[in-house]
């Protein structure tokens, strides 16, 4: 009997990529879309030898085209445009990727027959929490329109369920972070707009500096808590995320985090210790959309989906990303773009620790 066939959209980007060599790992056959808006063609059809469909999830005829001729038994929905401070600044580029081409990608697959999904949600979802760490049943309240796509689809998958029988799991990340840690894949966004490896770049010198962005909010040393999971936990996740529902599981919402929380300047002060190298900060204002303290309970999916993530330490995570970067940027010395460089000017500067 073959494998089943899964598509992966998005599986040209960060997270996509890993859960594909998870998948091919586990036995499955992939096909990877993927518009390149983000993604890096090299590494589907070189590192994963993959097959890549250039095209997007908003082009309906390709869709059906691409259901028709290949049986696709479900997708892995990654596709979206990721980055929180764009969104409150060109949100309907947000909308119409996140919300209006996941909703053509799900109506391809209703009538294509196609009823398993799995899909990138976020923690972003719940906004400024109550309490933590955040349980799924934390309520939702999003404060970015990036939030807000995620929270959209999350109903339409509901609805879908009850009309059309199209079984989900989302996935609720808190922060994906990490490499492979045999060092084939890695996170390389241009422009960059995540803390790690805009941290790992200062390190290497392909940055100045890095910002803090935002020192005073409610927090023990002012600077926002995040919950990092490393990315080859959480495509592990997705492989059994895809079996629960394969094997006939009934529609579901998941954290993945750690439940530690690290603080902006404990993921510096961390950086420097694992990389030897100096960091220069620059403190500067608050970023729009960002929730003090996100760090979450993946209780959920230990118990359900008898998760185990390997690398939950922060030090694992920051070591298995600085191996990638040194090699990515050994191989192309050149200046990534960092989001943050382009805002407002430092209110305050300071030179990092030795
Ligand atoms: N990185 C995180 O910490 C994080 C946290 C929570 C959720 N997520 C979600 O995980 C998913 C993957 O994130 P990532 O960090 O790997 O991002 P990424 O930008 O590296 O990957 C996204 C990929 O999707 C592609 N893409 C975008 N729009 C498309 C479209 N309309 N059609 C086809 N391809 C398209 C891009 O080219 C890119 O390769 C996203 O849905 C994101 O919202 C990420
Ligand atoms: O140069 C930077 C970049 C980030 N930060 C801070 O570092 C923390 C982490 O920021 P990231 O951009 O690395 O991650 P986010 O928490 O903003 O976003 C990630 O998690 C979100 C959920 O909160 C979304 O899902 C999003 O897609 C995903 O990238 C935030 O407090 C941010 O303000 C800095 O201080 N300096």
């Amino acid at each position: 009997m073959s494998s089943p066939t899964i598509l992966v959209t998005g599986g040209a980007g960060y997270i996509g990529s890993h859960a594909v060599l998870a998948l091919q790992q586990a036995g499955y056959d992939v096909l990877v879309l993927d518009n390149l808006s983000n993604g890096h063609r090299e590494l589907v059809e070189q590192t994963l030898n993959v097959k890549l469909i250039v095209g997007d999830t908003n082009d309906r005829p390709l869709l059906d085209r691409l259901f028709s001729e290949t049986a696709i038994s479900a997708v892995m929905h990654f596709a979206a445009d990721i980055a929180v401070g764009e969104s409150v600044s060109n949100p309907a580029k947000y909308y119409r990727n996140n919300v209006v081409g996941t909703l053509t990608l799900l109506e391809a697959m209703v009538a294509a027959s196609i009823k398993q999904f799995v899909f990138s949600s976020t923690c972003a979802l719940y906004g400024i929490p109550e309490f933590v760490p955040i349980t799924e049943e934390h309520p939702q309240a999003p404060i970015s329109p990036y939030a807000m796509t995620k929270w959209m689809v999350e109903r339409i998958l509901h609805d879908f369920d009850v009309a059309y029988g199209l079984k989900s799991v989302a996935f609720r990340y808190f922060n994906a972070s990490g490499a492979d840690p045999d060092g084939r894949l890695g996170e390389d966004h241009d422009p960059e707009t995540h803390l790690i490896p805009l941290v790992l770049l200062a390190a290497l010198g392909q940055q100045k500096s890095i910002s803090i962005l935002g020192t005073d909010y409610p927090t023990p040393d002012g600077t926002c808590i995040r919950d990092y999971i490393h990315v080859s936990d959480l495509a592990q996740a997705h492989v059994l995320g895809l079996k629960y529902l394969l094997d006939g599981g009934n529609s579901n919402v998941f954290n993945l985090g750690n439940g530690n929380g690290f603080s902006v300047r404990e993921v510096i002060e961390t950086a420097r210790q694992v990389t030897g190298r100096p960091i220069q900060v620059i403190e500067r204002d608050r970023r729009p959309g960002d929730p003090p303290i996100l760090v979450g309970s993946s209780e959920k999916a230990r118990q359900i989906l008898k998760w185990q993530p390997q690398y939950a330490d922060l030090r694992s995570i920051l070591n298995h990303a600085w191996q990638w970067h040194q090699k990515r940027h050994a191989q192309q010395p050149d200046q990534i773009t960092s989001a943050s460089e382009e805002m407002s000017s430092p209110s305050i500067e300071t030179l990092a620790r030795q």
